[in-house]
């Protein structure tokens, strides 16, 4: 192919400059917070090169100035900063898109000074809302010649000497007069509120300092206390209660990146698919809707994070989701999970404390990012009903000790035996420890109960047999149980109402023969009982003898749905978007030891003596069958009202009956 021509392609200002005034920034109100963040890093680099030893003059209180003039519709904001020289105006004012940053940075070490500004196109913002835009300015070098330059938004400027004697810059904006609303400076207090408040200077309008100044985040967590955590939640967040725990990233390598992260008490009211936390960038607000940079399982959590690496476009309000992105969402993650291992580890009460929250996250968490499950798959925990050994009961005599901790937070108390219970004294555990404790009475099964109220009648019978239940009573944890087993191929959980375990039932009592003339055993018998007075097809009559040492303790009956029907029956719910119906078809078990089954048996075989027909006695023992299946199945399911008012009446006339002698 033969070239034809080479070169270099030319923009025409006339064209472009429309397109940067209107078209680059997403909402007008930025150019303040652009022409600030100039004024910062003006008053930065002052720092820098004072530090390089270049300017020997005295380094004046930092401060930048807004003034307000209503008259002649004019704003302005004055640093004293590193000002420029005219040869500067013409370089990086001039030319669009040229910046000094990467000059200066290279040139002068940064020590922790943050440069804002890297696109060179900040400045021209101020034509979104001004007619006429003045820079006056004088620059820290020695004997430089005060400047004054002018542009009325056509690509046309004039610079001329100015008689200015202050070293640094004011920056002059004659607004149009449809943005006259930067006049109010309740309009600029709200602005700077906004995007500056944790700008490292002070910002006055009328002598009034407007920002805050203190991003806590950049400071070493060692020179923060746990109420300068706080109370920088209470000043983001007013009004909301104090959070359970935090995170503070602080870190150079891969990416620089600082930042807080609370987990905050988890309300029924939080939208946990919106991002809550607040990105910076520099210290200038970027957003508060930045999910791309959290992992989709914490977009709960709440506070900042403030990355100069994190690629922002060049209006700075939004983010590019790239792979550094994802990559800071990752080591988000990590770090969130270092930071429970560490709780975990030194300070389970308080681990514990915040378990009911933050579990869900961390579930969540586990079922969504391989990574983050490996992290955390040892300090999940689970309320059980297993008491402890002697050590695990010590709790307010524990002596503890005071630790600096790893990340420097020295309020972190470390108990030197932790303890697993909670503060109303509830034991917590783990899935392994579990299963190690129970290996020799029911290898990888866990019994768990899903709701304790309605299963209380259930989890007492396994209690009483010593058999441990764990509670997994969150909303997330019907999913997390199938996790789990996909995750553990040999370990099933069955809920506490699914299936009666052998060792709670005794083998003995069953055959015992109670008809002699028939030769029935006890549980044929009530078997036969319940069958015929139920009369349900669909409800399977099981006959056990429950172990206890206190039969009238134990249930008269139960209702079991086996947990494969169950969960097939949550599923088709969930996919049909109903309410789970408790199926038809369940067994009722019915246990032979309880003293009332055993009148049951008695009632009914006096009513055969007795001869033909419905006697008062058959009734009665008719009744009563229904009634132990309603209170066996009460646990199960809600009663309509239809049931409810059977249920009701029947009582009635059964207490009647029973009184009536
Ligand atoms: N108040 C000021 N004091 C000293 N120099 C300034 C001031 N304002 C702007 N400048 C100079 O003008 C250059 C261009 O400014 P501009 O705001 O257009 O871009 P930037 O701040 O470098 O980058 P960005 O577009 O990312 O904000 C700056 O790099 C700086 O050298």
């Amino acid at each position: 192919m033969t070239m034809l021509e080479q070169g270099t392609i030319t923009i025409h200002s006339e064209n472009i400059f429309p397109i940067i005034k209107k078209s680059l920034y997403s909402g007008h109100e930025v150019f303040l917070r652009e022409l600030i963040s100039n004024a910062v890093d003006a008053i930065q680099k002052l720092k820098m090169v004072s530090r390089a030893g270049e300017f020997s003059g005295e380094v004046a209180e930092p401060e930048i100035q807004i003034a307000i003039d209503k008259d002649n519709k004019t704003l302005s904001i004055t640093d004293n900063g590193i000002g420029m020289t005219p040869d500067e105006v013409k370089k990086y004012i001039n030319q669009v898109a040229f910046s000094s940053a990467e000059e200066f940075i290279q040139k002068y070490q940064s020590n922790g000074e943050a440069i804002i500004g890297h696109f060179g196109l900040g400045f021209y913002s101020s034509f979104m809302v001004a007619q006429k835009v003045e820079i006056d300015t004088l620059s820290y070098q020695k004997d430089a010649q005060a400047v004054h330059w002018t542009c009325d938004g056509s690509p046309n400027f004039t610079l001329e000497d100015s008689s200015r004697t202050q070293q640094g810059t004011t920056v002059t904006l004659t607004l149009q007069e449809e943005e006259l609303e930067y006049l109010e400076p309740a309009r600029i207090r709200q602005l700077v509120k906004t995007y500056c408040d944790f700008m490292p200077v002070p910002i006055k309008l009328d002598g009034e300092v407007l920002n805050k100044q203190k991003a806590i985040w950049r400071q070493s967590p060692r020179e923060l206390k746990q109420e300068d955590y706080l109370e920088f939640y209470r000043y983001l967040y007013p009004f909301q209660e104090d959070p359970l725990l935090w995170v503070h990233l602080n870190t150079d390598y891969p990416f620089q990146i600082n930042g807080i992260l609370f987990f905050p008490k988890m309300r029924p009211d939080v939208d946990v698919t919106k991002g809550q936390i607040k990105l910076f960038c520099s210290q200038v607000f970027v957003s508060d809707h930045c999910e791309e940079i959290m992992p989709r399982f914490l977009l709960p959590m709440r506070g900042v994070i403030d990355s100069p690496d994190i690629p922002l476009n060049v209006s700075r309000s939004a983010l590019q989701v790239d792979r550094t992105v994802r990559k800071i969402a990752d080591f988000v993650a990590k770090k969130v999970g270092d930071r429970l291992n560490e709780l975990y580890k030194e300070n389970r009460s308080e681990y514990i404390t915040c378990w009911q929250d933050i579990g869900t996250f961390v579930k969540f968490g586990a079922m969504n990012d391989e990574k983050f499950k490996k992290q955390v798959e040892d300090i999940i925990i689970y309320r059980t009903t297993y008491q402890g050994e002697e050590t695990a009961t010590k709790s307010a005599d524990t002596p503890t000790v005071e630790v600096q901790g790893q990340e420097g937070d020295p309020w972190q108390e470390v108990n030197t035996t932790p303890n697993q219970k909670d503060q109303q004294g509830r034991t917590y555990t783990t899935l392994k420890e579990y299963l190690e404790r129970n290996k020799e009475r029911h290898e990888n099964r866990v019994f768990y109960c899903s709701d304790e109220a309605s299963q209380a009648t259930y989890v007492e019978l396994h209690k009483k047999q010593g058999l441990e239940v764990l509670f997994m009573d969150s909303f997330i944890d019907s999913h997390f149980i199938s996790f789990l087993e996909r995750e553990y191929k040999d370990v099933k959980f069955s809920r506490v109402d699914s299936e009666i375990d052998k060792t709670l039932i005794d083998e003995n009592k069953a055959a015992e023969i109670v008809d002699s003339t028939t030769n029935k055993t006890r549980s044929e018998l009530i078997k036969e009982i319940f069958e015929k007075a139920l009369n349900k097809p669909n409800v399977t009559i099981r006959t056990e003898a429950l172990k206890s040492d206190n039969p009238q303790g134990t249930p008269p009956a139960i209702v079991l749905l086996p947990e494969f029907m169950r969960r097939l029956q949550e599923i088709t719910a969930l996919m049909e978007q109903k309410a789970v119906q408790f199926p038809e078809t369940h067994t009722l078990l019915v246990n032979t030891s309880h003293p009332l089954i055993q009148n049951l048996v008695s009632l009914s075989q006096s009513s055969i003596i007795q001869g033909e027909g419905q006697s008062p006695s058959a009734e009665l023992a008719n009744m009563i069958c229904h009634h132990v299946y309603d209170l066996a199945l009460m646990s199960q399911k809600a009663f309509d009202a239809e049931a409810m008012k059977a249920f009701v009446e029947r009582s009635n006339q059964v207490l009647t009956r029973l009184t009536s002698k």
